[in-house]
């Protein structure tokens, strides 16, 4: 009795210094839960009220606090007896609203056409979390189905870039689709955060939030339970605050899973992703590829390019130059492919089995066959045009467009030829001994959330992120460094086939020498670090 009471007394104390914990990193959090210098219960409603003096940024789309507050006192209960799970115990997370759960939040895909979908199974990657102890505090905007780079196409309305200057006429964009997951990263409302990546959906906004994003290889992570777009580029992935951070989670999300069949089967040897505690990158070739330097590359984008150089440099790795002729090509193939299989995966939303109807009102139908027919088409044309948005609109027309017999051979056939070139590219690269690969995560910094939309400039964004993207490599964007302006950007490393530990290893590398964490964003800090 006196020693849970003294117990107590120590984590009250040390709520009062909730805020000290707000904002840091997942091996920080980790370690106050290990030492009892908070509780998960505490941590979870610090958290809660970080969300809710965040609202603002539009970032949460379905809350789950209520179960959330209920795991965090069986996280406690398991401390206290000395059963904890590990480091992600009574850790508040978030997660992308692609990943189907099974609680009391819908699985939407910020789409009007799954509004209010419940889900009646839980997708293995947040099981996997539930199973390691981690505690989901909800459902985290972004652009419709994985389709954007900006998170501005949801029926929810966008997300703000917790780095804005103010959160209304100078609002930037959070980076797409998972933008929400990387703002609620940067603004300290969870300490990881899932979200997914067909051509950059991850790294961009992390670049832009001044978070770390990472993706696994394709199939590292199993996509049971997550909503298709392009099912051969899709993969599940996440942000934390740092690369030391992605190198706890990563492992215990992965792994074989007899429910997805592209899942890697590889077991994970023990020693994978444990990485030394004094790094150094003596002996790891760094390529930085000649095509990636776009004409337009602003200024600061190379200086940014550079300093990341001369960090890999201090920390003994040598860098050379090596080339990735067919980069040019990679966007083109990209959309091709991606809207290709959009077309495909997403013609199963027809009103009939699940999501948004439209109303049958004025379809007239009668006993005549050929009516009922035509009541049926009308149907499945309202309810698709209803239900999804204007993006996701224009890709199934395209991808149905490059499938149709008389474009098949000139547009997706092509592709599917390029993307092995592209993925032979790599491979060359590799195997002339380079270990890692450096590039900018985006070719600007975060842009007006209120300026032009067109759909190209759109696409132009995912440039640096989708050749690795084609070709199924892990890769990660490290935050680096501010713009004059004040504003995040990141730098990319991408490795061999399955070689995130070499990544995470050169990440880390680099972020003990940048130290980012320096820099926060002072508006969602306001009064609370
Ligand atoms: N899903 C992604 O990886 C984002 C990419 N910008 C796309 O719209 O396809």
């Amino acid at each position: 009795m006196l020693k849970s009471n003294a117990r107590n007394a120590k984590w009250l104390v040390n709520a009062r210094n909730f805020t000290s914990i707000k904002g840091k990193s997942l091996a920080e959090a980790s370690k106050a839960l290990e030492t009892q210098t908070i509780s998960a219960l505490e941590l979870t409603n610090a958290c809660i009220e970080q969300i809710e003096a965040t609202r603002q940024l539009n970032m949460f789309v379905a809350d789950t606090f209520e179960s959330a507050r209920q795991l965090a006192k069986e996280s406690d209960i398991r401390r206290s007896n000395g059963n904890a799970r590990g480091p992600l115990d009574g850790i508040p997370v978030g997660v992308k609203d692609i990943f189907c759960m099974n609680n009391e939040a819908p699985t939407t895909c910020g789409s009007k056409i799954l509004e209010g979908f419940k889900s009646p199974y839980e997708s293995t990657v947040t099981q996997r979390l539930l199973d390691a102890g981690a505690i989901p505090l909800g459902k985290l905007n972004m652009d419709e189905f994985g389709m954007g780079s900006a998170t501005k196409y949801s029926k929810f309305g966008s997300t703000i870039n917790p780095w804005s200057k103010d959160f209304d006429k100078n609002a930037l964009v959070a980076g797409g689709s998972s933008g929400a997951s990387a703002a609620a990263i940067a603004s300290g409302c969870v300490f990881a955060a899932l979200g997914s990546d067909t051509g950059g959906s991850v790294r961009q906004p992390a670049a832009y939030c001044g978070v770390t994003g990472i993706k696994p290889n394709y199939g590292r992570i199993s996509r049971h339970g997550m909503i298709a777009y392009a099912s051969s580029l899709d993969t599940p992935a996440f942000f934390t605050k740092t690369a030391k951070d992605a190198s706890i989670v990563l492992p215990l999300l992965s792994g074989p899973d007899g429910k997805d069949s592209t899942a890697i089967q590889d077991s994970i040897s023990p020693g994978w992703c444990q990485l030394p505690s004094s790094l150094n990158l003596n002996g790891l070739t760094v390529g930085v590829p000649k095509e990636y330097f776009v004409q337009e590359l602003p200024e600061e984008i190379l200086n940014v390019w550079d300093q990341g150089i001369k960090h890999l440099k201090e920390a003994g790795a040598r860098v050379v130059e090596t080339s990735l002729p067919l980069t040019k090509y990679a966007l083109p193939t990209y959309y091709i492919l991606a809207c290709a299989e959009a077309s495909s995966n997403l013609s199963r939303y027809d009103g009939v089995r699940y999501g948004h109807r439209a109303t049958t009102e004025g379809i007239a139908v009668n006993n005549d066959d050929s009516n009922q027919a035509n009541a049926l088409h009308d149907l499945y044309c309202r309810t698709r045009s209803e239900g999804f948005g204007e993006e996701v609109q224009r890709r199934i027309l395209s991808g149905t467009f490059v499938l149709s017999a008389g474009a098949f051979n000139d547009y997706y056939e092509r592709a599917v030829i390029v993307r092995e070139r592209i993925r032979k590219d790599f491979a060359n690269s590799f195997e002339s001994g380079i270990d890692v690969l450096l590039t900018p995560t985006t070719p600007t910094g975060p842009f007006s959330l209120h300026g032009n939309a067109d759909p190209i400039d759109m696409f132009m964004n995912d440039i640096m992120t989708i050749p690795a993207s084609l070709a199924g490599l892990p890769s990660i964007s490290v935050p680096t460094a501010l713009s004059a302006d004040g504003f995040p950007l990141g730098l990319q490393l991408i490795g061999a086939p399955k070689e995130e530990d070499i990544i995470l290893q050169a990440a880390i590398a680099m972020e003990n020498q940048i130290n980012f964490n320096q820099f926060i964003p002072t508006r969602v800090y306001e009064g609370t670090r």
